[in-house]
């Protein structure tokens, strides 16, 4: 065991510390010796008012356990430097800060106004700055500092209804990369978390039997382990919840490089290699990275000029024509080279520039007629709509807004001036907010549009002497994983790109060398056109929306997250010393580790990794032991009724076990497959049960017994790198008998999972019934079908026979993976059908179907089947969605006994 982390002498002043995580932040502090500043205005959690009394009752419960501790009730973002000075008049230092104030101020991004917007980035990220911003100066003298920014799975991959905290929570983790990065040769260690955890936040958008699970105690040990003097990490972003405690990092594709010649470096070039630009496979050129800064830019465009001419691909690129873009900042550098591909394109072009405009639109109407582009000198920040108005006035349409505007302020962070952070902020992140908004009517009425915003490497990494510009890049990131959210029913795609270019901005930053290669922004445009281009979303594999790209010098990548296997505590109490002794779980990036694309999908993934951790509490060695009350539970569940006694009553001299029962014990042992080692990236909520074959290798399935099941994968096939096709072969013995009863195969289909080629198998033996095709013969009238009535709570009541999945009982986690409600189990969609067969047909050995929808509890079902010597073909079919659900179906008759 650790050694306890002890904080006696140390000040640790944490912001919003009256209620929720902050207070148990400020109890755990004080109870290992901290000297705590409990901070927190006392408002609403809209931010409206202030009330001393939160941080007072915390206050007073830490020095009635003996502890050390202050009150302040200043406002993080109107005077955060006065409570660092409390930290300071009281207790003479500071060493960790807990950027932890927040608000809230949900509403659709087409309600939001512009106060809802700027009232959330204040309090979290400017107060995020001013705090480290006054606290800085000391931790930099004692060399030695912890910061914690509190950011969210909101800003990491965006939610509906929070444009606003996205933004802001998103521009938290783009500050402290810069911080880190800044802070390094100071020892000031600088992480973000992204937690979930119960609270005032949370309490009215989770239901409570997931609240439950959240308790805010379980984020503490993580931050008390991270912001500990022994604790060397920085720069760095962990998302926990649960007792979840997993790192993200950024998974840079090696991309594509191009020719960067302007004449066949085109959209049409990139759309031809856009499956290379987002595979995420290792390239000869490049590999997938895992980065804390910018690619290579001078070797990849090395490689990219040794290239033939890019090959122009079969798709001709011809939705821009007449279509009307406005560019900000379009007066030269990249939204100049914007503006005139663009105009190439056919399109119609707004060129704003609060400078001069006009000799960008001189050149364009020189070169493909006059009136092809206009100019417009609004200020992005603070005339918007004015911009837009422009367009409309002039060519009576929006289609596409590229937010490209831009300024520098950079400044090392011990200098930087709350002028200079504020004035990146205004122009690069208010003026994406206003612009966004300003054309979101028009699109939203013309069911399309296309948002093209530009962030920056420095706010994906961080970069030094750039706080602000990161915290402002990394806000329009968030910002845009919520716009593309919400603007996905709208017909609206929005996308970021992170250029490299040499232009007037970026002088400043690179050096000459870096920039020797003449990184021309027509390297850029190109890019830019195809995120605007109807064909994009025509011929890519699936919709290109929230997406991030890297570009510049020829070469195009995609850039998402990646988040370790992560490590499940199941203790009721958690301590920072578990989190140390597990920090390479914490940190595995060799095991499972899965790319979460919504917030939806990585809560769900956290709390099924909770959830197994707890189930697996008991070993699942595949053992299943049953009585005639599973065999009644299991009928029950398939809908069988006290008037079938033979199903319902153990003493009905006709009891049995139907056939079907014999996927209950493979249900069981599912778990003992350990998929997520079989595969990569393997996310359990994001598995698809895809077919299921069974043999009975007794004729009749005792109705007790003790079984062990062996399960041995078959097929472990990569699908595209976009998923995982698993076959698994499972044995199921009489414990006793040691004979063998039944046989399963259960495929399954894993979105998002990917199999390296040292981890396929192609050759496990099949069963011959479970890989023969059985198409319905649906031009020939069944011989026989039936109508079946599932039940409302059929899914509630089959689940008891082993499938707990909460995606069959629970409304929240059903709408989080996108389900209007829950669904029934596909094993009692085939267990329904099944018994169908028997009762008409008689006795079967063996069954194969394909699941190819869901069926919802209480929806109507109709089984065909066509009988084809012993063999008899079927189709189940949900007549309430008019849907087929089981497909590629089939039972092999027994020998004995058939009743026809
Ligand atoms: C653990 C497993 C569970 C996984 C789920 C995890 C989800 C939890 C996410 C929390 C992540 C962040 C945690 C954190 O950092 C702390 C917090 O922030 S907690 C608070 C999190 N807030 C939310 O999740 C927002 C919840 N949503 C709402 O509060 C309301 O929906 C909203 C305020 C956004 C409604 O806004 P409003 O402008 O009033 O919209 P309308 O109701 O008028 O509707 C307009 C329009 O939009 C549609 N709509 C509304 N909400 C949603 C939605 N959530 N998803 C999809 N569509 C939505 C609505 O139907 C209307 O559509 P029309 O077509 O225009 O009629
Ligand atoms: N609860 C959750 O699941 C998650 C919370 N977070 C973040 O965690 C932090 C803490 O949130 P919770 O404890 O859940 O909510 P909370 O509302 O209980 O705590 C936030 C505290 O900040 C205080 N505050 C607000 N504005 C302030 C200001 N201007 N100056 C000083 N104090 C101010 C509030 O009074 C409140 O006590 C917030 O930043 C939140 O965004 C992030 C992800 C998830």
């Amino acid at each position: 065991m650790s050694e306890k982390l002890s904080f006696n002498n140390r000040v640790v002043v944490i912001t919003g510390a009256g209620g929720g995580l902050g207070k148990v932040y400020a109890l755990a502090y004080a109870s290992r010796g901290a000297r705590v500043v409990v901070n927190d205005l006392g408002g609403t959690l809209g931010g409206s008012g202030h009330n001393s009394r939160a941080a007072d009752l915390v206050v007073n419960e830490i020095k009635k356990a003996g502890g050390l501790a202050v009150a302040n009730y200043d406002s993080v973002n109107e005077n955060g430097e006065r409570i660092i000075e409390t930290a300071i008049k009281e207790f003479g230092r500071v060493d960790v800060l807990i950027n932890n104030a927040g608000i809230l101020r949900d509403v659709s991004f087409a309600k939001m106004t512009e106060r809802e917007f700027a009232s959330v980035v204040d309090v979290h990220l400017t107060g995020g700055y001013k705090l480290s911003r006054a606290a800085w100066p000391y931790m930099r003298s004692q060399k030695f500092g912890r910061i914690i920014n509190t950011a969210s799975p909101a800003g990491l991959f965006g939610n509906f209804g929070q444009a606003n905290y996205s933004a802001a929570k998103m521009g938290l983790v783009g500050l402290a990369e810069t911080l880190a990065k800044e802070g390094a040769k100071y020892n000031i260690n600088v992480n973000s978390i992204a937690p979930l955890a119960r609270s005032r936040m949370t309490e009215n958008v989770l239901p409570p039997h997931i609240l439950k699970q959240l308790g805010p105690e379980k984020i503490v040990p993580l931050v008390l382990y991270l912001t500990h003097e022994s604790t060397k990490v920085s720069n760095s972003i962990f998302e926990l919840a649960a007792g979840f405690f997993g790192q993200l990092r950024w998974e840079r594709s090696s991309g594509q490089i191009f020719k960067p010649d302007p004449k066949t470096y085109t959209p049409e070039s990139i759309l031809c290699k856009w499956k290379d630009i987002t595979d995420f496979k290792d390239k000869p050129f490049n590999k997938t990275q895992h980065p804390d800064q910018l690619s290579d830019y001078n070797d990849l465009i090395a490689k990219a000029k040794k290239l033939p001419s890019n090959d122009q691909g079969l798709v001709k690129i011809n939705s821009l024509r007449d279509k009307v873009v406005i560019i900000t900042g379009a007066g030269g550098g990249l939204g100049k080279s914007h503006a005139l591909w663009f105009a190439r394109y056919g399109a119609k072009v707004v060129v704003n520039d609060i400078k001069n405009p006009f000799s960008v639109v001189e050149e364009i109407n020189k070169l493909y007629g006059e009136g092809t582009a206009i100019s417009d000198t609004h200020d992005v920040v603070t005339e918007a709509q004015s911009i837009i108005d422009t367009a409309t006035e002039k060519f009576k349409r929006v289609d596409i807004l590229v937010n490209n505007a831009g300024i520098l302020r950079d400044r090392s962070f011990l200098k930087m001036k709350d002028e200079e952070w504020f004035a990146v902020l205004k122009v690069h992140l208010f003026s994406t907010f206003a612009l966004s908004k300003a054309v979101w009517p028009i699109f939203t009425k013309q069911k399309s549009g296309f948002i093209i915003n530009t962030t920056s490497t420095s706010g994906i990494y961080g970069n030094f002497g750039q706080a602000n510009y990161a915290a402002a890049k990394a806000a329009i990131l968030g910002f845009s994983r919520t716009i593309a959210l919400e603007g996905a029913k709208r017909g609206i795609i929005v996308n970021v790109i992170a250029p490299h270019a040499e232009t007037a901005m970026t002088k400043t930053i690179f050096s000459e060398t870096e920039l020797s290669n003449h990184f021309d922004a027509s390297q850029v445009s190109p890019l830019v056109v195809l995120l605007a281009s109807e064909e994009l979303q025509r011929y890519a594999s699936k919709k290109v929306t929230g997406q991030l790209f890297e570009v510049g010098g020829g070469w195009c990548g995609q850039t998402r997250w990646q988040r370790s296997t992560g490590y499940v505590s199941v203790k009721e109490t958690i301590e920072p010393e578990e989190i140390e002794e597990n920090w390479n779980h914490v940190t595995d990036f060799g095991g499972s580790t899965i790319n979460p694309s919504s917030t939806e999908e990585s809560s769900m993934a956290i709390l099924q990794s909770v959830q197994k951790a707890h189930s697996s509490k008991e070993p699942n060695d595949g053992v299943f032991k049953y009585t005639t009350k599973d065999c009644i539970l299991y009928n029950l569940g398939l809908g069988c009724t006290s008037k079938e006694l033979k199903y319902t009553y153990e003493n009905d001299p006709n009891f049995q076990v139907l056939p079907s029962f014999a996927v209950i014990p493979f249900m069981q042992a599912t778990a003992t497959l350990s998929m997520d080692n079989l595969v990569d990236n393997f996310n359990y909520a994001m598995l698809l049960h895809g077919e299921q074959y069974f043999k009975l290798c007794t004729p009749k399935l005792p109705s007790n017994g003790t079984l062990k099941t062996v399960a041995k994968p078959l097929q472990v096939l990569d699908k595209n790198g976009r998923a995982a096709l698993v076959v698994g072969g499972f044995e199921t013995y009489d414990t006793k008998t040691k004979k063998l009863i039944a046989y399963n195969e259960g495929s399954f289909f894993i979105r998002g999972a990917h199999v390296p080629q040292k981890k396929q198998i192609t050759d496990g033996d099949r069963a011959k019934f479970a890989i023969q095709r059985f198409d319905a013969p649906s031009e020939k009238a069944p011989d026989f079908e039936i109508e079946i009535s599932t039940n409302k709570d059929q899914a509630a009541l089959y689940r008891l026979s082993g499938d707990f999945n909460p995606l069959h009982i629970d409304p929240t986690l059903a709408k989080a993976v996108k389900f209007p409600a829950p669904i029934l189990h596909g094993l009692c969609t085939l267990g329904v059908s099944a018994k169908a067969l028997f009762e008409h047909y008689g006795p079967y050995e063996e069954l194969k179907v394909r699941f190819t929808n869901v069926v919802f509890p209480g929806d109507t079902l109709k089984v065909k089947a066509w009988k084809q010597g012993e063999v008899v073909i079927f189709q189940t079919i949900d007549m309430t969605k008019n849907v087929v659900v089981l497909d590629n179906a089939a039972i092999k008759l027994s020998q004995a006994k058939s009743k026809l």
